[in-house]
Protein backbone atom coordinates (compact mmCIF):
# COMPACT_ATOMS: atom_id res chain seq x y z
CA UNK A 1 0.00 0.00 0.00
CA UNK A 2 1.02 3.32 -0.92
CA UNK A 3 2.19 5.66 2.42
CA UNK A 4 0.30 8.36 2.62
CA UNK A 5 2.97 11.56 3.73
CA UNK A 6 2.15 12.64 7.10
CA UNK A 7 0.50 16.04 8.46
CA UNK A 8 0.67 18.31 10.81
CA UNK A 9 4.00 18.32 11.91
CA UNK A 10 4.57 21.41 12.79
CA UNK A 11 6.41 24.90 11.79
CA UNK A 12 7.98 27.63 12.15
CA UNK A 13 7.62 31.47 12.69
CA UNK A 14 8.64 33.62 9.35
CA UNK A 15 11.67 35.28 9.66
CA UNK A 16 13.55 38.02 6.99
CA UNK A 17 15.05 35.99 4.05
CA UNK A 18 18.73 36.59 4.27
CA UNK A 19 20.17 36.26 1.19
CA UNK A 20 17.66 39.43 0.42
CA UNK A 21 19.06 41.18 3.50
CA UNK A 22 22.83 40.64 3.45
CA UNK A 23 22.35 41.74 -0.67
CA UNK A 24 21.40 45.52 0.93
CA UNK A 25 23.97 45.48 3.97
CA UNK A 26 24.56 48.97 3.19
CA UNK A 27 20.90 50.17 3.10
CA UNK A 28 20.49 52.96 5.64
CA UNK A 29 16.88 51.71 5.68
CA UNK A 30 17.86 48.86 7.77
CA UNK A 31 17.43 49.03 10.92
CA UNK A 32 19.73 48.06 13.70
CA UNK A 33 17.07 46.59 15.39
CA UNK A 34 16.78 44.02 12.64
CA UNK A 35 19.87 43.29 12.05
CA UNK A 36 20.33 43.03 16.39
CA UNK A 37 18.38 39.97 15.92
CA UNK A 38 21.60 38.14 14.29
CA UNK A 39 23.86 38.40 17.09
CA UNK A 40 24.30 36.13 19.76
CA UNK A 41 24.96 37.67 23.37
CA UNK A 42 28.79 36.99 24.70
CA UNK A 43 29.71 33.66 23.71
CA UNK A 44 30.82 31.05 26.45
CA UNK A 45 34.59 30.15 26.72
CA UNK A 46 34.32 26.92 24.84
CA UNK A 47 32.75 28.67 21.81
CA UNK A 48 35.64 30.98 21.69
CA UNK A 49 38.22 28.43 20.66
CA UNK A 50 38.75 27.30 17.12
CA UNK A 51 41.25 25.38 17.33
CA UNK A 52 42.71 22.46 19.53
CA UNK A 53 43.47 22.81 22.86
CA UNK A 54 46.95 24.42 23.67
CA UNK A 55 49.93 22.13 23.06
CA UNK A 56 47.62 19.80 21.02
CA UNK A 57 47.90 19.21 17.11
CA UNK A 58 44.49 20.27 15.24
CA UNK A 59 42.72 16.73 14.98
CA UNK A 60 41.00 15.67 11.50
CA UNK A 61 37.35 13.67 11.28
CA UNK A 62 38.14 10.65 10.38
CA UNK A 63 37.79 8.87 6.74
CA UNK A 64 36.05 5.80 5.88
CA UNK A 65 36.39 4.21 2.68
CA UNK A 66 32.72 2.46 1.93
CA UNK A 67 34.60 0.27 -0.86
CA UNK A 68 36.91 -1.39 1.33
CA UNK A 69 33.99 -1.47 4.03
CA UNK A 70 32.12 -3.36 2.02
CA UNK A 71 34.30 -5.46 0.03
CA UNK A 72 36.22 -8.78 1.41
CA UNK A 73 37.59 -8.82 4.57
CA UNK A 74 36.49 -5.12 4.96
CA UNK A 75 33.71 -6.27 7.67
CA UNK A 76 34.46 -9.25 8.32
CA UNK A 77 31.80 -9.77 10.70
CA UNK A 78 32.30 -6.46 12.47
CA UNK A 79 36.37 -7.17 13.27
CA UNK A 80 37.56 -5.98 9.29
CA UNK A 81 40.22 -2.67 9.39
CA UNK A 82 37.65 -0.77 8.12
CA UNK A 83 34.61 -2.42 10.34
CA UNK A 84 37.26 -0.75 12.82
CA UNK A 85 37.69 2.80 11.81
CA UNK A 86 34.15 2.98 11.60
CA UNK A 87 33.24 1.51 14.59
CA UNK A 88 35.73 4.44 16.11
CA UNK A 89 34.10 6.74 14.29
CA UNK A 90 31.01 6.39 15.67
CA UNK A 91 31.69 5.98 18.78
CA UNK A 92 34.42 8.34 19.44
CA UNK A 93 33.67 11.27 16.86
CA UNK A 94 30.27 10.76 15.79
CA UNK A 95 31.77 12.09 12.09
CA UNK A 96 33.07 11.21 9.09
CA UNK A 97 33.71 11.78 5.23
CA UNK A 98 32.94 9.27 3.67
CA UNK A 99 34.81 8.56 0.65
CA UNK A 100 34.78 5.32 -2.69
CA UNK A 101 30.93 5.69 -1.63
CA UNK A 102 30.49 4.92 -5.38
CA UNK A 103 27.96 8.16 -6.00
CA UNK A 104 29.13 9.09 -9.47
CA UNK A 105 31.10 12.11 -9.13
CA UNK A 106 28.51 13.79 -11.75
CA UNK A 107 25.79 12.98 -9.79
CA UNK A 108 27.52 15.39 -6.89
CA UNK A 109 28.44 18.08 -9.38
CA UNK A 110 25.27 18.42 -10.57
CA UNK A 111 23.79 18.10 -7.43
CA UNK A 112 26.05 21.19 -6.40
CA UNK A 113 24.88 22.79 -9.84
CA UNK A 114 21.32 23.15 -9.35
CA UNK A 115 20.99 24.31 -6.18
CA UNK A 116 23.57 27.05 -6.80
CA UNK A 117 21.40 27.28 -9.96
CA UNK A 118 18.45 27.65 -6.94
CA UNK A 119 19.51 30.14 -4.71
CA UNK A 120 20.86 32.48 -7.47
CA UNK A 121 17.22 33.03 -8.93
CA UNK A 122 15.50 36.37 -7.77
CA UNK A 123 13.99 36.18 -4.68
CA UNK A 124 10.43 36.49 -6.21
CA UNK A 125 11.11 32.85 -8.27
CA UNK A 126 11.93 31.50 -4.77
CA UNK A 127 9.18 32.98 -2.50
CA UNK A 128 7.10 31.20 -5.21
CA UNK A 129 8.04 27.61 -3.37
CA UNK A 130 7.88 29.84 0.33
CA UNK A 131 7.13 27.66 3.48
CA UNK A 132 3.52 27.81 4.30
CA UNK A 133 2.89 28.23 8.12
CA UNK A 134 2.62 25.63 10.16
CA UNK A 135 4.31 23.55 7.49
CA UNK A 136 7.93 22.36 7.31
CA UNK A 137 8.88 21.68 3.71
CA UNK A 138 9.76 24.68 1.62
CA UNK A 139 11.67 28.05 1.16
CA UNK A 140 12.72 29.31 4.30
CA UNK A 141 13.72 28.95 8.17
CA UNK A 142 12.99 25.74 10.64
CA UNK A 143 12.93 26.05 13.98
CA UNK A 144 12.25 29.43 15.10
CA UNK A 145 9.85 29.36 17.86
CA UNK A 146 10.18 32.74 19.76
CA UNK A 147 10.21 36.10 18.56
CA UNK A 148 13.01 36.82 20.60
CA UNK A 149 15.40 33.71 19.68
CA UNK A 150 18.74 34.75 18.22
CA UNK A 151 18.40 34.02 13.94
CA UNK A 152 20.90 32.16 12.14
CA UNK A 153 22.06 33.98 9.51
CA UNK A 154 20.95 31.38 6.71
CA UNK A 155 17.90 30.44 4.43
CA UNK A 156 17.24 26.79 4.21
CA UNK A 157 15.29 25.05 1.46
CA UNK A 158 13.25 21.83 2.73
CA UNK A 159 11.95 18.98 0.49
CA UNK A 160 10.84 15.50 1.66
CA UNK A 161 12.34 12.82 -0.84
CA UNK A 162 11.88 9.20 0.14
CA UNK A 163 9.38 7.60 0.56
CA UNK A 164 7.94 9.01 -2.79
CA UNK A 165 4.69 9.19 -1.63
CA UNK A 166 5.86 11.93 0.78
CA UNK A 167 7.17 14.24 -2.00
CA UNK A 168 4.86 17.90 -2.39
CA UNK A 169 6.22 17.89 -5.72
CA UNK A 170 3.70 21.69 -6.07
CA UNK A 171 7.74 22.35 -4.08
CA UNK A 172 9.86 21.01 -6.24
CA UNK A 173 11.70 23.62 -8.39
CA UNK A 174 11.09 23.87 -12.32
CA UNK A 175 13.72 26.07 -12.66
CA UNK A 176 16.66 24.74 -13.00
CA UNK A 177 14.88 22.60 -15.33
CA UNK A 178 16.92 20.08 -14.88
CA UNK A 179 16.38 20.49 -10.87
CA UNK A 180 13.59 17.65 -10.69
CA UNK A 181 15.68 14.88 -12.18
CA UNK A 182 18.84 15.68 -10.33
CA UNK A 183 17.33 15.74 -6.93
CA UNK A 184 15.57 12.96 -8.13
CA UNK A 185 18.85 10.74 -8.94
CA UNK A 186 20.99 11.99 -5.96
CA UNK A 187 18.15 11.28 -3.24
CA UNK A 188 18.47 8.23 -4.41
CA UNK A 189 21.88 7.26 -4.45
CA UNK A 190 22.32 8.73 -0.90
CA UNK A 191 19.75 6.66 0.12
CA UNK A 192 21.48 3.36 -0.99
CA UNK A 193 24.90 4.48 0.81
CA UNK A 194 22.78 5.24 4.00
CA UNK A 195 21.14 1.80 3.88
CA UNK A 196 24.77 0.42 3.34
CA UNK A 197 26.02 2.52 6.63
CA UNK A 198 23.44 1.13 8.58
CA UNK A 199 23.50 -2.33 7.82
CA UNK A 200 27.41 -2.14 8.49
CA UNK A 201 26.71 -0.64 11.87
CA UNK A 202 24.41 -3.51 12.48
CA UNK A 203 26.79 -5.80 11.84
CA UNK A 204 29.47 -4.27 13.97
CA UNK A 205 27.13 -3.78 16.62
CA UNK A 206 26.33 -7.57 16.51
CA UNK A 207 22.86 -6.89 15.69
CA UNK A 208 21.21 -10.00 14.23
CA UNK A 209 18.58 -8.50 12.32
CA UNK A 210 20.44 -5.44 9.90
CA UNK A 211 16.68 -4.33 9.03
CA UNK A 212 16.65 -3.11 12.99
CA UNK A 213 18.89 -0.41 11.42
CA UNK A 214 18.73 -0.28 7.89
CA UNK A 215 14.72 0.52 8.51
CA UNK A 216 16.52 4.11 9.64
CA UNK A 217 17.14 4.73 5.75
CA UNK A 218 13.31 4.48 4.96
CA UNK A 219 12.30 8.17 5.04
CA UNK A 220 14.67 11.30 3.77
CA UNK A 221 14.49 14.64 3.80
CA UNK A 222 16.95 17.00 2.17
CA UNK A 223 17.41 20.82 3.68
CA UNK A 224 19.78 22.98 1.60
CA UNK A 225 21.39 25.61 3.40
CA UNK A 226 22.77 29.28 1.95
CA UNK A 227 24.94 31.38 4.26
CA UNK A 228 24.84 34.79 3.01
CA UNK A 229 28.78 36.54 3.77
CA UNK A 230 28.18 38.43 6.69
CA UNK A 231 30.40 41.29 7.38
CA UNK A 232 30.13 41.39 10.97
CA UNK A 233 30.96 37.39 11.27
CA UNK A 234 33.84 38.49 14.24
CA UNK A 235 34.09 35.76 16.84
CA UNK A 236 31.11 33.53 16.34
CA UNK A 237 28.56 36.59 17.62
CA UNK A 238 26.81 36.09 14.08
CA UNK A 239 26.44 31.53 12.99
CA UNK A 240 24.87 30.37 10.15
CA UNK A 241 23.47 27.79 11.80
CA UNK A 242 23.71 27.25 15.72
CA UNK A 243 25.05 24.40 17.41
CA UNK A 244 22.73 21.29 17.25
CA UNK A 245 22.65 17.52 16.72
CA UNK A 246 20.94 16.28 13.96
CA UNK A 247 17.97 14.75 15.18
CA UNK A 248 17.48 12.00 12.92
CA UNK A 249 19.01 8.58 12.12
CA UNK A 250 21.72 9.36 9.53
CA UNK A 251 22.55 12.29 7.93
CA UNK A 252 24.68 12.82 4.97
CA UNK A 253 26.04 16.00 3.97
CA UNK A 254 27.59 17.51 1.03
CA UNK A 255 29.57 20.88 1.53
CA UNK A 256 28.63 22.78 -1.98
CA UNK A 257 31.29 25.14 -1.59
CA UNK A 258 34.96 25.17 -1.15
CA UNK A 259 34.68 27.69 1.57
CA UNK A 260 34.77 25.83 4.81
CA UNK A 261 32.16 26.55 7.82
CA UNK A 262 30.98 23.27 9.23
CA UNK A 263 32.57 22.46 12.43
CA UNK A 264 32.00 19.75 15.29
CA UNK A 265 31.93 19.96 18.75
CA UNK A 266 35.08 18.27 20.44
CA UNK A 267 37.08 18.28 23.94
CA UNK A 268 35.56 21.35 24.14
CA UNK A 269 36.67 22.96 21.22
CA UNK A 270 35.40 23.65 17.20
CA UNK A 271 37.24 21.22 15.32
CA UNK A 272 36.23 22.27 11.40
CA UNK A 273 35.51 19.75 8.82
CA UNK A 274 37.23 20.94 6.04
CA UNK A 275 35.51 20.00 2.34
CA UNK A 276 36.97 17.15 0.89
CA UNK A 277 36.81 17.04 -2.80
CA UNK A 278 34.64 13.99 -3.84
CA UNK A 279 33.24 13.29 -0.24
CA UNK A 280 29.99 13.22 1.66
CA UNK A 281 30.06 14.23 5.75
CA UNK A 282 28.47 11.23 7.16
CA UNK A 283 26.98 11.89 11.21
CA UNK A 284 25.66 10.11 13.59
CA UNK A 285 21.91 11.74 14.70
CA UNK A 286 20.08 11.20 17.33
CA UNK A 287 17.54 8.72 16.48
CA UNK A 288 21.28 6.33 16.60
CA UNK A 289 22.18 7.76 19.80
CA UNK A 290 19.27 6.32 20.95
CA UNK A 291 19.18 2.78 19.55
CA UNK A 292 22.70 1.75 20.33
CA UNK A 293 22.01 2.97 23.85
CA UNK A 294 24.58 5.83 23.70
CA UNK A 295 27.00 3.96 22.46
CA UNK A 296 27.39 5.41 19.01
CA UNK A 297 27.46 9.90 19.80
CA UNK A 298 25.21 12.12 18.05
CA UNK A 299 27.59 15.20 18.11
CA UNK A 300 26.89 18.58 18.14
CA UNK A 301 27.79 20.96 15.10
CA UNK A 302 27.78 24.38 13.85
CA UNK A 303 28.13 26.43 10.72
CA UNK A 304 30.35 29.71 11.19
CA UNK A 305 29.69 31.93 8.63
CA UNK A 306 32.18 33.96 6.35
CA UNK A 307 32.67 37.54 5.97
CA UNK A 308 33.28 38.10 2.33
CA UNK A 309 32.22 34.67 0.61
CA UNK A 310 28.91 32.77 0.21
CA UNK A 311 28.62 28.77 1.53
CA UNK A 312 25.92 26.17 0.50
CA UNK A 313 25.49 23.22 2.10
CA UNK A 314 23.16 20.26 1.23
CA UNK A 315 22.41 17.99 4.50
CA UNK A 316 20.37 14.68 3.07
CA UNK A 317 18.82 12.92 6.61
CA UNK A 318 17.41 9.58 7.11
CA UNK A 319 14.61 8.59 9.51
CA UNK A 320 12.27 5.55 10.34
CA UNK A 321 8.91 5.38 8.93
CA UNK A 322 5.48 6.27 10.89
CA UNK A 323 3.83 3.83 13.01
CA UNK A 324 7.43 3.24 14.12
CA UNK A 325 9.45 2.82 17.17
CA UNK A 326 12.21 4.84 18.34
CA UNK A 327 14.03 3.37 21.49
CA UNK A 328 17.16 1.11 22.34
CA UNK A 329 17.88 -2.23 20.66
CA UNK A 330 17.29 -4.92 22.98
CA UNK A 331 20.71 -6.91 21.84
CA UNK A 332 22.55 -3.47 22.10
CA UNK A 333 21.32 -2.72 26.12
CA UNK A 334 22.06 -6.19 26.78
CA UNK A 335 22.94 -6.08 30.54
CA UNK A 336 22.98 -2.45 31.35
CA UNK A 337 19.95 -0.42 31.58
CA UNK A 338 18.20 1.42 28.63
CA UNK A 339 18.84 5.15 29.02
CA UNK A 340 16.59 6.51 26.46
CA UNK A 341 12.87 6.30 26.56
CA UNK A 342 10.93 4.30 23.54
CA UNK A 343 8.71 6.60 21.55
CA UNK A 344 6.72 6.86 18.31
CA UNK A 345 7.87 8.30 15.42
CA UNK A 346 4.95 10.60 15.51
CA UNK A 347 5.50 11.92 19.25
CA UNK A 348 9.33 12.10 18.40
CA UNK A 349 9.07 14.05 14.91
CA UNK A 350 6.44 16.76 17.29
CA UNK A 351 9.01 16.91 19.83
CA UNK A 352 11.53 17.73 17.36
CA UNK A 353 9.66 20.65 14.99
CA UNK A 354 8.24 22.31 18.17
CA UNK A 355 11.76 22.80 19.43
CA UNK A 356 14.30 25.37 19.23
CA UNK A 357 17.80 24.04 17.34
CA UNK A 358 19.57 23.75 20.86
CA UNK A 359 22.73 21.68 21.71
CA UNK A 360 21.49 18.11 22.17
CA UNK A 361 18.26 19.40 23.84
CA UNK A 362 16.11 16.61 21.68
CA UNK A 363 18.89 13.75 23.56
CA UNK A 364 17.89 15.45 26.78
CA UNK A 365 13.92 15.35 26.58
CA UNK A 366 14.57 11.48 25.32
CA UNK A 367 16.95 10.37 28.34
CA UNK A 368 15.54 8.38 31.39
CA UNK A 369 17.07 10.10 34.69
O1 LIG B 1 26.16 23.67 6.56
C1 LIG B 1 26.66 22.73 7.16
O2 LIG B 1 27.77 22.29 6.88
C2 LIG B 1 25.90 22.07 8.28
C3 LIG B 1 24.45 21.80 7.98
C4 LIG B 1 23.76 21.09 9.09
O3 LIG B 1 24.32 20.77 10.11
C5 LIG B 1 22.31 20.75 8.97
O4 LIG B 1 21.68 21.14 7.96
O5 LIG B 1 21.80 20.06 9.89
FE1 LIG C 1 23.16 19.38 11.29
Amino acid sequence: MEETKPRNLGGSLPVPNVQDLAARADDLTLTPTLLRRYVRPQPNTADLRHDAPAGEEQEHVPIIDLGRLLGPNGLAGGRGEEAARLRSACEDWGFFQLVNHGIPEETLEEMKRNVMGFFALPLAEKAALAQQPGEIEGYGQAFVVSEEQTLDWADMFFLLTQPPSYRDLRLWPSNPSTFKNCLENYSEEVQRVAGELLGAMAEILGVRDHSDMTRLAASQSVRMNYYPPCPEAHVDSVLGLSPHSDAVGLTLLLQVSKVPGLQIRRKGGWVPVTPLPGALVVNVGDVIEVLTNGKYKSVEHRAVVNAREERMSIATFHTGKFGTMYGPLEEVVGDEKPRYRSVSVEEYVKLVFSSKLNGKNIMDAMKIN
